[in-house]
């Protein structure tokens, strides 16, 4: 997190002046343009953003070198401070900054971002795949391998057991299927054309709809591979469904998501003896399947495997934790890929990241001023705006609707056809507003998101960057704010290795205010009563903020009032004494 002068924050080398936040969000063509600036500077190891503040302070120990690199580049820092001196306002200023920075040397679109293109320089008709992948890869447009699918397709090709980070949006997905796919195709023919043939590859998801994405992907990846089949198990759907298609068209490639792949374990006739021709195990977001919520459902199927195979662990966060347990799924001698360099952010530096603080009862305010300033500026806006728990995004979601905000919903709550319809129509659509849970938080890929918003706390800092993540992909631009109140603040230390600055509260006109409340006042009671109930539970959840029990009671009065109610709702008692709060005074039950 850039520190010194709280006036003036900077990431990714450029200059960002907190209270101009909203300014910051019209910024993306001239954020793009200050791409040029950066590699030089970095690749000479200048820390840019050091230089600019001593510079302004007329400090003149600068080294001519840098000084002169930076011009180069088309710095023009004198002139920085001139318009300063005229006072010329602040949001002035940073478009100006902006485009003085911009020498414009950002080059096409295809991925060149200031931390390096996401693309690398070696074709996929350089490399040692069949013909028939290479003309689908060729098919869906792809022919650059991006940095992950470089670094790991040789490996993976070898039969070597595979952990590999990178950054979101990086092509993780086309970096384990494509090599597991050629891995198939070179089974003898007996195995494939077996009346119920073996499941030979199956790649485990943390959420449903990353599960459909792999396999639409995968799909792409087998267009002329007319042997091999995919298919996908995800919860929500009816089991007995899922067990009729597998029977009719059984599919050596298997997507699934943990508890409804242990149910056919458990469940399904003839399944487990299909899963022991398992000879590619993919753990996608493989820190988050490692994770308590999701470990002994994996144990479970790792065991139901055969252990002669080929693991692949892929994430964009690989916390030491994981790499401690890897042995779980991977034999010893595996091998780390890191395409996130040394030293280098686990986030992209072409998205620029915020975060404000305020106090609860002002959130849904600035979330609506924040929306409707980048809503007016930009026409092809898509926004994410991730919400604690289901219930809580449930009621942003219908506050914003009630502003006449274009809002589709997503969370678990939601039945399955519908998280599917709004996932597609979000994944083709602009000029739309996905209030979510972390359903949306990883893996998904929808094109071209323009900010993404979280409100409250995320789970864990792996949770804040993979939610980032939904934009900026492919090595596009993109905004990020996280919206904390004061209490909440101490989740920055966790973040503070990335480039997170901090924008100043907008003064928010009255009648926004106003607005806000006669929203509030048409959404109905009974989803204040759930959003309060599950708020207090995901607080009460965390460790930090549980400790002390008439302080949470506190806090979630205040997120009552900020629903506009004078009195917060009362609890079931079993509720509460599911929560542990049954004696946590102040807290009403029926
Ligand atoms: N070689 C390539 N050239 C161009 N585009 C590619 C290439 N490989 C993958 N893509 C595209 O890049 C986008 C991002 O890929 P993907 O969703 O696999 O990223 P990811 O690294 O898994 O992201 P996350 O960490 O969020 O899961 C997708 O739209 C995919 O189709």
């Amino acid at each position: 997190m850039a520190g010194g002068n709280p006036l003036l924050r900077t990431h990714g080398g450029l200059p960002v002046l907190t209270r101009a936040f909203p300014c910051r969000l019209r910024l993306r063509v001239p954020a793009r343009r200050c791409r040029g600036a950066a590699p030089a500077l970095t690749a000479a190891k200048v820390d840019v953003a050091d230089v600019i503040g001593r510079v302004r302070s007329g400090d003149a120990a600068v080294p001519k070198r840098w000084r002169r690199e930076a011009e180069e580049e088309g710095l023009a820092f004198s002139r920085v401070g001139t318009s300063r001196g005229r006072g010329v306002r602040e949001e002035d200023v940073v478009e100006r900054e902006a485009l003085e920075f911009g020498a414009d040397k950002s080059g096409a679109d295809d991925g060149g971002g200031v931390d390096g293109s996401y693309l690398s320089e070696t074709r996929f008709d350089q490399c040692a795949i069949s013909p028939l992948s290479l003309k689908a890869v060729k098919d869906a447009g792809y022919e650059r391998m991006t940095q992950v699918q470089e670094a790991t397709l040789p490996i993976i090709l070898q039969g070597r057991d595979v952990l590999a980070k990178a950054k979101t949006g990086t092509g993780k997905t086309v970096a384990f299927l494509l090599p597991a796919i050629e891995a198939l195709s070179t089974l003898p023919n007996s195995r494939r054309n077996q009346l119920r043939p073996s499941i030979n590859l199956l790649v485990m998801c943390p959420t449903r709809e990353l599960a459909n994405q792999v396999a639409v992907e995968a799909k792409k990846l087998l267009k002329y591979h007319r042997s091999l089949g995919v298919q996908v198990v995800i919860g929500g759907t009816r089991l007995t469904q899922e067990q009729r298609s597998m029977q009719a068209n059984p599919c050596q490639i298997l997507v699934a998501t943990p508890g409804r792949l242990k149910d056919h374990l458990e469940n399904t006739p003839g399944f487990s003896t299909r899963l022991k021709g398992v000879k590619v195990l993919v753990l996608d977001e493989a820190d988050r399947l490692l994770d308590m919520g999701f470990r002994r459902d994996i144990e479970k199927i790792i065991a139901s495997v055969p252990k002669e195979r080929q693991t692949l662990l892929f994430s964009a966060t690989v916390p030491e934790e994981v790499r401690q347990i890897s042995h779980i799924a991977m034999k010893k001698d595996y091998k780390f890929i890191n395409t996130v360099k040394d030293g280098d952010e686990e986030t992209h530096s072409q998205v620029s990241q915020m975060f404000m603080i305020a106090p609860l009862d002002l959130h849904f305010s600035i979330l609506y001023d924040v929306l409707k300033n980048h809503v007016a500026e930009d026409a092809d806006y898509k926004v994410i705006i991730f919400c604690t728990t289901a219930m809580v995004t449930k009621l942003v979601a219908e506050v914003l609707s009630q502003l006449k905000l274009n809002i589709r919903e997503i969370h678990s709550r939601k039945s399955q056809s519908a998280r599917t319809k709004v996932s597609d129509e979000f994944r083709k659509s602009r000029g739309l507003i996905l209030v979510s849970s972390d359903v949306s938080a990883r893996g998904v890929d929808y094109p071209d998101v323009t900010l993404v918003i979280q409100v409250g706390l995320p789970a864990d800092r792996e949770q804040y960057i993979h939610r980032l993540g939904r934009t900026g992909r492919k090595g596009k631009d993109g905004l990020g704010l996280l919206l904390l109140a004061p209490w909440e603040t101490y989740f920055l230390n966790s973040v503070q290795d990335l480039s997170v600055s901090e924008a100043v509260v907008p003064s928010i006109d009255s009648s926004i205010h106003t607005e806000v409340r006669n929203a509030l006042g048409r959404v109905e009671m009974k989803s204040k009563e759930s959003a309060y109930q599950a708020w207090l539970g995901y607080y009460n959840s965390n460790k930090a903020i549980s400790r002390d029990k008439s302080r949470l009671v506190r806090l979630a009065e205040e997120f009552s009032q900020s629903m506009s109610l004078a009195v917060p709702p009362a609890i079931p008692k079993l509720i509460l004494r599911k929560m542990g709060l049954n004696n946590a005074p102040g807290l009403r039950s029926i």
